[in-house]
């Protein structure tokens, strides 16, 4: 059976202990490769081949070279582009139509847009006057921050992963990777791709395993580790800032959301059942910036259940080679059962189900796979837990509202910031809204449309910090002001 091995130093190394784990296709519940766990000793052989290449080569090299290399980086990704969709639908399930286009694609991005960023952006100056009359100049300098740990989950994982690399190589940094235990195969494939591109050893070190008490606790727990970014849930966003203060090292957390979408009358009723489909169902509702709350104004909220329920009904469920499917399975077995918790939980708290509430009849042959239906509900109180606890599955739940305050109100209730999209042909409307609602992130008339020069992340308790664009910076650079008295 394939081998999952981590990537240190340049080469693909076991694990000494010998422990690996089992990475299974949640289309039909098999196993198809084994995965090394990374105990400290490899994490630490990680780190201190990250902490070398800060001082080789990569320390050494112009700005030109790293980009210039970078840029190879994205092209092998394309080059490569059947071998990453293969393995990214064999981790995740997902259809390759999707994958192709959104995932893969983005991989590649990710490295060219902060290659070609870093090399345009200035840093400050400012002139100042002294009792004496001669002045002084102060002006900033940017330096890599050091050895930056990535610990990313496994709904988009090349996509997520490349979005904190890409930047943190671009700035000059040396990464460890931690990908989801899920979703280990693209990180480690990477890999072949950085050695191709000629990206020296030791910059780019990827160690499989879990979280708690494995690789991931082990690599935020080590002291040698400048920063920490990380995508994932709030919880684990906790434990690594607990882990993190020790030492002061510095974190980006994009966590998890609640996302609202709201639905006034006077939206284009095609736009917002197109867009509130992908919202709520794009990547089985694996997606962080999903909608998984949507608030209709009441004059229109029949209509859009309706229609929210007759679209649903149209996905087409399939594996990943299957180009006719729109809609493939969870991740895993474990998060189904999570998942379906919410569904009953949804029924016990006396929800209307529109659509779904359960698992689909499959063919024998993907019997054993993470499959579950597109689910609607409404009906269920504010209070539920399926309206308040990020299920991070293919629902969502629709409510009425009266008014734009009360549906404001709605949008903010929870603890969550990340995200939230507006449906609405008034323009004074669009700002009056977007710029009441708590989240990192709104789009109007839109959802999930990214230009990788905005600042991307979530307020509340979905994350600290932003990145994308010049705001990536902020994390994987340290600014240093140099004043010089004339
Ligand atoms: N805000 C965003 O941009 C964004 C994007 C994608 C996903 N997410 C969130 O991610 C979650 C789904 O992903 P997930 O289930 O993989 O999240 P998760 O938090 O369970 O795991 C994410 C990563 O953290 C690691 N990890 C877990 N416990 C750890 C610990 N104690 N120490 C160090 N590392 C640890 C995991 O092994 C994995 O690599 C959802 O909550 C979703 O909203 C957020
Ligand atoms: O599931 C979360 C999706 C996050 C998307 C990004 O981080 C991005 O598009 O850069």
């Amino acid at each position: 059976m394939k081998e999952i091995k981590h990537y240190i130093n340049g080469e693909y190394v076991g694990s000494a202990s010998g422990k690996r784990f089992d990475n299974v296709n949640p289309v039909n519940g098999q196993t198809f490769a084994k995965v090394h766990e990374a105990g400290r000793e490899e994490v630490d052989a990680a780190v201190k081949a990250a902490r070398a290449a800060l001082d080789g080569p990569w320390g050494k090299m112009t700005l030109d070279e790293r980009t210039r290399i970078l840029h190879k980086v994205a092209d092998g990704i394309n080059e490569r582009f059947d071998e990453f969709l293969e393995a990214e639908c064999l981790d995740t399930g997902k259809p390759k139509t999707m994958a192709s286009h959104i995932d893969i694609p983005r991989g590649a991005a990710n490295f060219k847009v902060f290659a070609d960023m870093i090399k345009n952006v200035p840093t400050e100056s400012f002139e100042m006057a002294t009792p004496d009359g001669t002045g002084a100049l102060n002006y900033a300098v940017r330096r890599p921050k050091g050895v930056i740990g990535v610990i990313s989950p496994w709904n988009l994982p090349l996509l997520l992963m490349t979005w904190k690399v890409g930047p943190a190589l671009a700035c000059g940094n040396t990464v460890v990777v931690k990908p989801s235990e899920e979703t280990p195969t693209t990180t480690a494939l990477l890999g072949e791709v950085m050695k191709d591109a000629g990206v020296p050893d030791g910059v780019y070190n990827v160690v499989h395993g879990f979280g708690g008490d494995s690789a991931g606790q082990f690599l935020t727990e080590h002291q040698d580790v400048d920063g920490f970014t990380f995508t994932g849930e709030t919880s684990t966003g906790e434990t690594i800032m607990k882990s993190a203060a020790k030492g002061i090292r510095d974190i980006s957390l994009e966590l998890g959301g609640k996302n609202a979408g709201l639905v006034f009358a006077d939206c284009d009723m095609d736009k917002a059942i197109e867009g509130t489909m992908r919202s709520a169902f794009v990547n089985c509702g694996q997606v962080c910036l999903g909608t998984e709350r949507v608030y209709v104004e009441r004059s229109i909220f029949d209509e859009f259940v309706a229609r929210l329920k007759e679209e649903a009904e149209k996905l087409r469920i399939g594996p990943p080679d299957d180009e006719s499917a729109n809609f493939g399975p969870l991740v895993s077995l474990k998060h189904r059962e999570k998942v379906l918790s919410y569904y009953q939980q949804a029924v016990d708290d006396g929800a209307t189900v529109v659509t779904g509430g359960g698992v689909p009849d499959m063919p024998e042959q993907y019997a054993g796979g993470a499959w579950v239906q597109p689910t609607i509900w409404t009906g269920l109180s504010e209070d539920s837990a399926v309206v308040t606890d990020e299920i991070f599955g293919p629902c969502c739940h629709i409510q009425p509202f009266d008014t734009e305050e009360e549906a404001i109100d709605l949008a903010n209730r929870l603890p969550y910031g990340l995200a939230s999209a507006i449906w609405t042909e008034n323009v004074s409307r669009v700002h009056r809204v977007a710029g009441q609602i708590e989240a990192g992130i709104i789009w109007v008339n839109s959802w999930f449309l990214r230009d990788l020069r905005t600042p991307f992340g979530g307020s509340k308790q979905s994350g600290i910090g932003r990145e994308g664009g010049v705001h990536s910076l902020e994390f994987y650079t340290e600014m240093k002001n140099v004043c010089i008295k004339l």
